[in-house]
């Protein structure tokens, strides 16, 4: 299953920069591995915004739903999920879309 996130990060300016630089290490190394995996197929930064638009291609809902909680910087980011399916005039196969 085919979802498109939006994800808007909103770090409080007095958090330990060095805490940052860490959440946001581990973030990079986690979000890489699912890349890896083909469960994160992409992941473009919204330009002007400290925020990016994604698409992960996993089995369900609920593998997304563990995925967005598993990430370190979760507890910071506003996450707009919108689910995907085949459009009719799309000339990708379906086995693309599913
Ligand atoms: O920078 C972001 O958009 C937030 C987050 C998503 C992947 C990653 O490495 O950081």
């Amino acid at each position: 299953m085919l979802f498109h996130v939006h994800m808007t990060v909103n770090i409080p300016l007095d958090l330990d920069k060095t805490y940052v630089d860490d959440l946001k290490a581990k973030e990079k190394e986690l979000s890489q591995e699912l890349q890896r995996q083909g469960k994160w197929t992409h992941i473009w930064r919204v330009a002007g915004k400290y925020a990016n638009v994604s698409i992960f291609n996993v089995a369900s809902a609920g593998e997304l739903h563990d995925i967005l909680m598993s990430l370190p910087l979760y507890p910071f980011m506003a996450v707009e999920v919108t689910a995907l399916c085949q459009h009719y005039s799309s000339v990708k196969n379906e086995e693309e879309a599913h």
